[in-house]
């Protein structure tokens, strides 16, 4: 007998209720669960599921569990040796087996460049890139974007700019120059429009309305991050005279075109000194962060530190000391070596420098003993012609390294030879960084977080070759080349399966994250 026959008795007489409850169910049940389908955010037909996977990254390890999603967010984490069989209640299960399920990475540091500046990055390529790569919520920098977003006006321009256009999650950093510094209304009003806090350069950012601060900028505008509790965040970069460096004795202009082709004068030209007078200074005004300070609330993080030496001492100690700081590097110092870096291939230059291969191996033991709290892609492309790659003269090429589609698989591939796991990738970045922009939804697979997840196999590796789809707007990266170990699988926001196998879904469903 079929199931069918079983049931035909029963309908002959019920059919009407039944028809009556099965409408409702459709009228009711159907259009939450068909929801993201219907509006093409996401690739699975589901807004309820399970993900089961033998290594699942949690804040107290990492073990075989199921993790359940509903409407977006985390239900239940549970351990557990198998994947739930069908029939085990309704809910839909993806069994990725082997495959690590990680925290999506939140990336503090993206230069998406929009609105106006759209020819250099924006935030459908940037944002795509960034599914891609596992990367669920970023936080976009104040520059390069004009205007730089500097007042509410300007926040609102960037925030419409992003409507619509982000496949992942996108929050917003407001800039601080000398202009808003000096009158601490227009930086209230950034805030209270949303600003996750600010960001400033104490040296020029070499984008005209952008203007470096000073530390006593910076020490002007703590107090208001504090009535906010949002931090600042630093480009520690302070130009110190250079005519003590021999090479440099009579200035830049006087350099030939071939010297200009190498890294180590471009090197030269940046050197420890200035990230250590810079943090110096900035630790100084920092002192008010501390408890019972008049910034008591606000704090300091310094972007991109490169130089291992004595500016992470400096760091080290004013965390003991009780400042409240943090501090980021990126893969790229990580991954490479001033030594290693070929003629003319700028692809390479950014600010500070990348520095030699014994700062490197500093750098690596600092991040594991959590010196340096956090990694950012600092993912700052240009047009090919202001990377110079024709003429490869360093001093004259645009700053800033394109990577952030890779962030994922170059901190695995360059960390597995310094011993690195998966907690302290997750760490790296998601949950420190999470922390840092107030994100308390964001960064950790528990009860109640968002369902931000990567689902990667770190055992799969690939080459960076002509065949490999790179979703940036430009596609000149210094990774290029690289065999790279850990594969993107899927990315899920919120809930939304947004990245599969190379496929997008079919709509941009980021959100725009704004303080409160
Ligand atoms: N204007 C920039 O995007 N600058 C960036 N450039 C780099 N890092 O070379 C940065 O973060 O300083
Ligand atoms: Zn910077
Ligand atoms: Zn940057």
């Amino acid at each position: 007998m079929e199931p069918a026959d079983i049931f035909r008795p029963i309908l002959r007489g019920w059919s009407l209720p039944l028809l009556i409850f099965a409408v409702g169910y459709v009228l009711m049940g159907m259009p939450r669960m068909d929801n993201q389908v219907r509006e093409g955010c996401s690739l699975l037909n589901h807004d309820h599921f399970v993900v089961y996977s033998r290594r699942v990254v949690t804040p107290n390890g990492v073990y075989p569990a199921s993790v359940e999603v509903n409407e977006g967010r985390i239900v239940s984490v549970i351990r557990r040796r198998e994947a739930p069989k069908k029939g085990e209640g309704e809910v839909h299960v993806l069994n990725y087996e082997n495959a690590v399920i990680m925290p999506g990475l939140v990336d503090v540091h993206v230069h998406l460049d929009e609105p106006g500046r759209a020819e250099w990055e924006g935030f459908k390529t940037g944002t795509r890139a960034a599914a891609a790569g596992g990367i669920t919520t970023l936080v976009d920098m104040p520059l390069n974007n004009f205007p730089s977003t500097t007042t509410k006006e300007y926040f609102k321009m960037k925030k419409d700019a992003a409507k619509g256009n982000i496949s992942v999650d996108v929050g917003f950093w407001g800039g601080l120059v000398p202009e808003n510094a000096a009158n601490l209304t227009i930086l209230d009003e950034l805030l209270s429009s949303g600003a996750l806090g600010l960001k400033s350069f104490m040296c020029p950012s070499g984008i005209n309305d952008f203007p470096m601060t000073t530390a006593s900028h910076i020490q002007d505008a703590l107090p208001v991050l504090a009535k906010y509790g949002r931090p600042i965040l630093v480009h520690a970069e302070v130009e110190q005279p250079l005519e003590d460096i021999p090479l440099l004795a009579n200035g830049v202009e006087g350099l030939s075109q071939d010297s200009r082709r190498l890294y180590s004068t471009y090197l030269s030209t940046r050197p420890p000194t200035w990230e250590q007078e810079a943090v110096r200074q900035l630790l100084e005004v920092a002192k008010d962060t501390k408890t019972g300070g008049r910034a008591e609330g606000a704090h300091v993080h310094v972007v991109h530190l490169s130089d291992a030496g004595d500016t992470l001492q400096f760091i080290k100690k004013a965390k003991e000391e009780g400042l409240h700081v943090s501090v980021e590097t990126c893969p790229h110092y990580l991954a490479f070596a001033s030594e290693e870096i070929g003629e003319g291939d700028t692809r390479f230059k950014c600010a500070p420098p990348v520095r030699n291969a014994v700062n490197r191996e500093k750098l690596w033991e600092a991040l594991k003993d959590g010196s340096i709290d956090m990694l950012s892609s600092d993912h700052s492309p240009a047009p090919p012609e202001m990377k110079e790659f024709e003429s490869g003269d360093f001093l004259k090429a645009w700053g800033g390294i394109s990577s952030l589609q890779f962030m994922l698989p170059v901190t695995w591939t360059a960390g597995r030879s310094h011993g690195v796991t998966l907690e302290q990738m997750s760490r790296w970045w998601s949950s420190n960084p999470a922390k840092l922009a107030n994100l308390d939804r964001k960064g950790s697979i528990q009860f109640g977080k968002d369902a931000d997840l990567v689902i990667w196999d770190p055992e799969e590796s690939y080459v960076i070759d002509e065949n490999h789809t790179i979703y940036h707007r430009h596609k000149a990266t210094p990774y290029a080349g690289w065999t790279l170990s850990g594969r993107v699988i899927t990315t899920f926001v919120r809930g939304q399966q947004v990245f599969r196998e190379g496929e997008f879904s079919e709509k941009r469903c980021g959100m725009r994250l704004f303080a409160l």
